[in-house]
């Protein structure tokens, strides 16, 4: 098995890892992302017992027990590229004996669970519902650096969103990928919805917020709500979900994300208080995870 080098797997002096400043003894097998690292501490807050934690950057990460089963809630901030680093780091601490810096034989999955917040795309989610995403199309384009990205992702979806929206050539190939079944059974339920997600890389123009700059394809989220395949529709954008499920795919770990809508792009509506629905699905999810 191949030595690791120093400088593509970097360790700070205390034995965590370079970004996330975990150890490998401090990571739960469940875990729980967060793009704020303020909602780091919501979390931590339904957990019984703390048993370790540390923020370095945008990554705060607390672990626990929260009736019985242990979690680790960490934050990734904003955006794919964290999530590289998120994942990569997540699966050195548990798959890669630091020591040694070799590859384990044994190889450990991980439950990922997002819990994010998010913008709907059709009026029948209003803001303050509830989206468990079945699929994710990335249009951020990170996965595409990585071999092993044609065996995980769905072409047909793909050909049939790049001809129905007009797609650009100057911006990256979206790639569609799956979450998790067995998780998404696990989190299913009468009060969320299911549905397909598009992460973006940006919260305005690659959403199709306008606020003084002008669109490349002004019709674009016209369209996306309006697009269907296979009698599924695209229901809600935010940043991350793309990344989590390819990556968690490609290194053998389990990922599911759930968002709260708190606007509705449709309707031009925003929550009147998020934190509030946020709370009672980060509950909802620990319940289901920990039965
Ligand atoms: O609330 P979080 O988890 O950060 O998720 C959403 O909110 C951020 C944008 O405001 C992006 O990270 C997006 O994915
Ligand atoms: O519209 C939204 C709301 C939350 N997060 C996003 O990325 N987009």
């Amino acid at each position: 098995m191949r030595r690791i080098e120093e400088s593509e797997l970097i360790l700070n002096p205390d034995g965590s890892v370079f970004h996330l400043h975990i150890k490998p003894q401090e990571v739960a097998d469940n875990i729980i992302l967060v793009g704020d690292p303020g909602r780091v501490d919501t979390v931590a807050g339904f957990f019984d017992r703390i048993e370790a934690g540390a923020q370095n950057r945008e990554f705060v990460f607390r672990t626990g027990n929260y009736k019985g089963t242990r979690f680790t809630v960490l934050s990734t901030g904003i955006g794919t590229d964290n999530i590289d680093i998120v994942l990569n780091e997540l699966d050195a601490l548990v798959n890669v004996d630091f020591e040694s810096r070799r590859v384990k034989k044994e190889k450990k999955s991980l439950n990922i669970v997002r819990i994010g917040t998010s913008g709907s795309l059709q009026d029948y989610l209003p803001v303050d519902s509830w989206l468990l995403s079945d699929k994710a199309i990335g249009f951020d384009g990170l996965l595409n650096f990585y071999n092993g990205v044609e065996a995980i992702t769905n072409h047909s979806f793909e050909e049939a969103l790049l001809q129905f929206i007009g797609w650009s050539e100057r911006l990256t190939r979206p790639y569609v990928v799956e979450a998790n079944r067995e998780l998404v059974n696990l989190l299913s339920g009468s009060n969320i919805h299911n549905g397909i997600t598009i992460s973006a890389p940006g919260f305005y123009g690659p959403q199709g917020r306008v606020i003084r700059l002008e669109l490349d394809n002004a019709q674009i989220n016209d369209k996306l709500s309006e697009f269907s395949f296979e009698g599924e529709k695209i229901t809600n954008y935010e940043m991350e979900c793309s990344a989590i499920y390819g990556l968690s795919q490609l290194l053998g770990h389990r990922a599911a994300t759930v968002c709260a809508i708190i606007a509705n792009r449709k309707a031009g509506t925003y929550s009147k208080n998020y934190k509030h629905g946020m709370k009672a699905l980060i509950q909802y999810v620990l319940e289901r995870l920990s039965r």
